[in-house]
């Protein structure tokens, strides 16, 4: 398994290797329009007046219900954290191949997974990209090289699980629960948290190609950052939305056990990652969701009666997280095979 990094750095690839070619028209109904995921002012959400603490959960329900998608400023992770993390994230990519492969996993659960494209072993055709995948709740694992990456790690994932904690607060009030509903009934205190780092190099041709192709996340929430290269995509409308998040601001979306445990109310919405043809980009996204044993179903509140019957079976998220890799990323949601 070569790395995209690995075969980019190896010098004269001047097209992209006929496994990577992506049959599809990038260019192929882009929104033109100057559409915006909304933007939520998370301070608003710790220490605002309660009138405006009601209508940032407002925004944050509608942004949920429309887009699956929102744009999260001041959250107070600090900048020097998040860049910290990115930086360190880029030097592990920057180890030498045979120090990389060391943490090659081969299984799903295992704690520490390098690896390129999305599962080699199912994709007909690869995907630009190169992957760290770290389990970080409710044990925290992360590689020992470089010296400093665990312990940033180690950081950032707490930072960032503090705002997913108070986040899941405003989606549960938003969805007429009680504040800590979504905290209590999926137990997101000793909840997986999985954080993947993705490298996505510069592409000779980078409309042959595709960074992560569409899809839907699996967790409760994705919390995403990156460095300063655009690349994400969203699909809203009918239409793939680029997403040019303002500097210092995290990526928020509702995964599919979001959409499971809503009943549909709360969309996981399809995204994809694009690559350019001049600079490395790089994301960071932690995904936080129940503990892996948890049986996700509708919440009875908000499936019950006549016309709003449960819309998904229940599924453990382990068995949840098996079925999405041992499918290849077609832009069908996972979800489907759930639906009632
Ligand atoms: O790199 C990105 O912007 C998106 C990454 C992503 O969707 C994922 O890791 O699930
Ligand atoms: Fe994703």
């Amino acid at each position: 398994m070569l790395s995209v990094k690995g075969q980019v750095e190896s010098g004269g690839l001047n097209h992209v290797p006929s496994k990577y070619l992506y049959h599809t028209n990038l260019g192929e109904r882009i929104s033109s329009d100057a559409e915006v995921i909304p933007t939520i002012d998370f301070s608003i959400l710790t220490s605002g007046t309660p009138d405006q603490r009601s209508k940032v959960i407002q925004d944050i329900g509608n942004a949920c219900a429309e887009w699956g998608f929102f744009m999260v400023i001041n959250h107070g992770v600090p900048n020097l954290l998040r860049e910290e993390t990115i930086r360190l994230a880029e030097t592990f990519f920057n180890l030498s191949e045979e120090e990389k492969r060391e943490y090659t996993g081969t299984q799903l659960f295992d704690p520490i997974r390098y690896g390129t494209s999305f599962n080699v072993t199912v994709d007909k055709i690869r995907f630009w990209r190169d992957f760290l995948k770290i389990h970080v709740h409710p044990s925290f694992s992360a590689p020992n090289k470089p010296p400093g990456l665990s312990e940033i790690l180690q950081e950032y994932s707490k930072s960032v699980r503090e705002v997913a904690e108070e986040l899941f607060k405003g989606i549960s009030i938003s969805l007429g629960l009680e504040e800590n509903y979504i905290k209590d009934k999926m137990d997101t205190e000793s909840g997986s948290q999985l954080l993947v780092t993705n490298l996505y190099p510069p592409c000779p041709q980078p409309e042959l190609a595709m960074g992560l192709p569409p899809h839907s996340d699996h967790g409760l929430l994705t919390i995403l950052m990156q460095n300063e290269h655009s690349g994400l995509q969203v699909k809203h409308s009918g239409k793939w939305v680029p997403i040019d998040p303002l500097p210092n601001s995290f990526l928020v979306n509702t995964g599919d056990h979001m959409e499971i445990l809503t009943n549909g109310k709360y969309k996981s919405v399809l995204h994809r990652a694009v690559v350019n043809g001049k600079a490395t980009r790089i994301s960071v996204g932690t995904a936080h969701g129940p503990p892996l044993e948890t049986i996700v179903s509708p919440a009875p509140e908000l499936a019950s009666g006549g016309n709003n019957p449960p819309a998904f079976r229940g599924i453990k998220y382990r068995e949840y997280l098996e079925l999405q890799q041992s499918k290849q990323l077609d832009g069908k949601t996972c979800l489907d095979h759930l639906r009632i």
